[in-house]
């Protein structure tokens, strides 16, 4: 699903309300909570996250990462938390999709994928057929032994993310070591919904409100 519209803003890892209120300040569209991962700099505790999502005020969405698979796992931490999008940042089996939907029907869920090689075009075009609202498209490697799950500030093959924005009937939103010097590149190459950033954004683990604002103006 190719965009006409505003990109969307995704500002992820916030680790504060400060941070929350400095993104929603300059502009983001949603907010990324990261639940506990595997690996990665970005994780914050489920309380730190539903008191983020609390005083988080509509229409600003609150994305929850998650890396749980299992269905009562995933919905067990989204009534931990509250947010009102779950991500899942790992595969999930289909019957996953229809049972957190029954469960949880007002919540929306989105896909990561993780972009290594032309296979990931049909596994992101089952993913929608599955049942997700949204796709993203990161940068992690699920099959090393410890896995990673996004946050590597690293870019991927942005041709293979165009062909899934081309083919998806769902928006994607594209991630993965985008920061200022990129971001204009990276919508005109992939075309995506809306854009996710988590270190590009950052000094020294903080959100950093020049960076913040350098980006989302590069985007305008
Ligand atoms: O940041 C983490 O620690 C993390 C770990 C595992 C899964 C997701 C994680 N971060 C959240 C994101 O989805 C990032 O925004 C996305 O991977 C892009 O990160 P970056 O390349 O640093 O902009």
């Amino acid at each position: 699903m190719s965009s006409q519209f505003r990109t969307r803003i995704k500002i992820c890892c916030i680790s504060s309300s400060e941070e929350a209120r400095l993104a929603i300040r300059l502009g983001a569209d949603a907010l990324g909570l990261v639940g506990r991962m595997p690996s990665g700099p970005g994780v914050v505790a489920d309380e730190l996250a539903a008191h983020i999502v609390r005083s988080t005020p509509p229409p600003i969405a609150t994305f929850m990462l998650t890396s749980e698979t299992i269905t009562a796992d995933i919905i067990a931490h989204q009534q931990r938390v509250g947010a009102n999008t779950i991500q899942l940042v790992d595969a999930v089996s289909p019957a996953t999709y229809v049972q957190i939907r029954e469960a949880l029907p007002a919540v929306k869920l989105v896909q990561v994928i993780h972009v290594i090689d032309e296979r990931n075009i049909a596994e992101a075009l089952q993913a929608v057929e599955e049942g997700a609202d949204a796709l993203l498209l990161d940068s992690g490697n699920p099959t090393l032994a410890v896995k990673e799950l996004g946050g590597t500030g690293r870019i991927h093959n942005w041709a293979i993310s165009r062909q899934i924005v081309e083919q998806s009937a769902v928006p994607v939103f594209l991630a993965g070591g985008l920061n200022v010097q990129n971001a204009r590149e990276a919508i005109e190459q992939v075309q995506p919904f809306g854009l996710d950033i988590c270190s590009g954004v950052r000094t020294n683990g903080q959100l950093d409100e020049r960076k913040l604002e350098a980006f989302i103006a590069a985007l305008s």
